[in-house]
C-alpha cells in the first residue's frame, strides 16, 4: 500500500470539508512548527499532505549492506534530521511473530497486577479484559457478560479519565538526584465519584488505552511510582529489545552524528556500552482506536534519559511525528506499519518532541487478519479491524541498579 492510498473516506471527507468551510479558520501563526504539523495532520480537511511524510517501506537499491548482530538489520534510508545531522533508518528482515506479541499484550499485559487504565474505573475479572472478552465471544449468553463500576473509595489514587485523551501534564526532567523525590511522593488523590453505569465487555474493550511493563507508570503526575509493587519485567521483551539494541551499528549512528561530547552528560558517550548495558525495566503498551491520537510530548521520567527506548508499532499505521528538543523544530512524518520499530536514543533524540497525531483506519496487514486456518485469532482480527497497538519499552534506571536499595539506605541516614 502506498502512502496515498491511506485517504479513502470519501463520505467523512465531505463532512470535514462542509465542517472546515462553516468554521472560522483558527490563527496559526502563533503556533510552533510541531503544534502546526500535528494540526495538518489530525484535520480532516484539507487532507494531510502524505507526500511529505517518510516512508521507508521500499529500501534503496544501492542498501545491500547487512550489518552484523542478531537481527541483521539493513540499512535502508538515510534519513536527514537537521542541518547538520542524518540518521540511519534499517530494516530488520527476521521480525518476532507479530502476532504473538499481540495476543502477550491484550492476554497478559493488559491485567490489574500491572496496571490498566480501566482497572482504575472498573472491576474487571481477575482473569483480565481480553479473557473475559474471549470468553464471551464464544458464549451464546453473551449479553452476561458484563463489567461493573468501581465504587467512589475503591478507586487507586489516580486522576485520569476512562473517556477521551490522556492529560497533558508538564513534568520536570528526571536524574539521579531527584528521582527518590518525585518516584516516591504522594501522587494524586481519588478522582471524584463518577457514576459510571455497568458495562459490556465488548465495549469495555475499546476503551482500554494503557497497560504498564516494570514500574508503574503514573499517569496523574507522568512519573513511576515506587510506592507501588513493580510488576515482573517479561524476559521475552527484555532479550527482545536487547537483540534490537545489539543489532544496531552504534558506531556507525553515532561517530558522524556531530553531538557535542557535553551533551551525553556525566558519563560522557554511554553508547559504546549500550551492548551491554543496555536493559529495559519499564514500559507502556498502548491502545489506540480510531480517532485516537497522542499528544506531542517529551519521555524524561527515565533517569537514564539517553538510553535506547524501543517502540514497536502493530495493527493499523499511523504517523509519527519525530520532532527536536523544543516543538519550534519542524517534526519529522514518518509512516509507521504494523511491524515497524522506532528507537529514540542519545542526547538529541531519546528526549525529543514526538507524537502520534493520526491512526489510519483499514490498514490491517494481511498475515493480521482473519485466517481460516487459525479459529483462535478471530478475535483478534476483530478486534484489531480497529485498533493500533504501541509496544514503549523503556530503561529507567542503570542495569543492576536497585532504587528501592537506595530509597532504604538514604532513609537511613535521615534517621
Ligand atoms: O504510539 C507510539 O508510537 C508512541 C507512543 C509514545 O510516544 C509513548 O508511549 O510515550
Ligand atoms: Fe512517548
Amino acid at each position: 500500500m502506498n502512502s496515498e492510498d491511506y485517504l479513502t473516506n470519501e463520505k467523512a471527507l465531505k463532512k470535514a470539508m462542509r465542517k472546515y468551510l462553516k468554521n472560522k479558520q483558527p490563527h496559526c501563526s502563533e503556533w510552533t512548527p510541531f503544534r502546526a504539523a500535528e494540526k495538518q495532520f489530525k484535520a480532516k480537511f484539507p487532507p494531510p499532505n502524505l507526500q511529505t511524510v517518510l516512508d521507508l517501506w521500499k529500501p534503496s537499491a544501492k542498501d545491500t549492506q547487512r550489518v552484523t548482530g542478531n537481527f541483521n538489520a539493513i540499512p535502508t534510508k538515510t534519513i536527514n534530521v537537521s542541518m547538520d545531522r542524518n540518521a540511519m533508518a534499517y530494516i530488520v528482515p527476521e521480525r518476532p511473530e507479530q502476532k504473538e506479541l499481540i495476543r502477550w499484550s491484550l492476554c497478559t499485559q493488559a491485567r490489574e497486577v500491572n496496571g490498566t487504565n480501566l482497572d482504575i474505573h472498573y472491576q474487571v475479572p481477575e482473569e483480565g479484559v481480553w479473557d473475559y472478552y474471549a470468553r464471551s465471544y464464544n458464549s451464546s449468553h453473551n449479553d452476561s457478560f458484563m463489567v461493573q463500576p468501581k465504587r467512589p473509595g475503591e478507586s487507586d489514587p489516580l486522576v485520569y479519565s476512562p473517556e477521551g485523551p490522556r492529560p497533558l501534564i508538564e513534568n520536570i526532567p528526571v536524574n539521579m538526584e531527584n528521582f527518590q523525590q518525585i518516584f516516591t511522593e504522594p501522587k494524586s488523590l481519588p478522582s471524584p465519584s463518577m457514576h459510571l453505569p455497568p458495562i459490556h465487555v465488548s465495549k469495555l474493550l475499546t476503551k482500554l488505552r494503557w497497560a504498564n511493563i516494570g514500574y508503574y507508570y503514573h499517569w496523574g503526575s507522568k512519573s513511576y511510582d515506587f510506592t507501588r509493587p513493580k510488576s515482573e519485567y517479561p524476559e521475552f521483551l527484555k532479550s527482545l529489545c536487547k537483540d534490537i539494541v545489539a543489532s544496531i551499528d552504534w558506531k556507525g549512528v553515532w561517530e558522524n552524528a556531530n553531538v557535542p561530547q557535553e551533551d551525553w552528560g556525566d558519563e560522557g558517550p554511554d553508547w559504546k556500552s549500550w551492548p551491554e548495558t543496555y536493559e529495559p525495566d519499564a514500559g507502556i503498551v498502548n491502545f489506540y482506536q480510531p480517532g485516537d491520537t497522542l499528544c506531542g510530548h517529551v519521555d524524561r521520567s527515565e533517569v537514564c534519559a539517553t538510553s535506547p527506548l524501543v517502540s514497536i508499532s502493530l495493527g493499523n499505521s499511523a504517523i509519527f511525528l519525530m520532532g527536536g528538543l523544543t516543538r519550534s523544530v519542524d517534526p519529522i512524518p514518518i509512516l509507521l506499519r504494523s511491524g515497524d520499530l522506532i528507537i529514540m536514543s542519545g542526547p538529541s533524540c531519546r528526549r525529543a518532541f514526538h507524537g502520534v497525531p493520526k491512526i489510519f483506519e483499514n490498514t490491517l496487514p494481511d498475515p493480521l487478519r482473519n485466517d481460516e486456518n487459525d479459529k483462535s485469532w478471530k478475535p483478534f482480527a476483530d478486534y484489531l479491524r480497529t485498533t493500533r497497538i504501541n509496544i514503549n519499552v523503556r530503561q529507567v534506571f542503570p542495569r543492576g541498579f536497585n532504587p528501592l536499595e537506595t530509597a532504604h539506605a538514604v532513609s537511613e541516614v535521615d534517621r
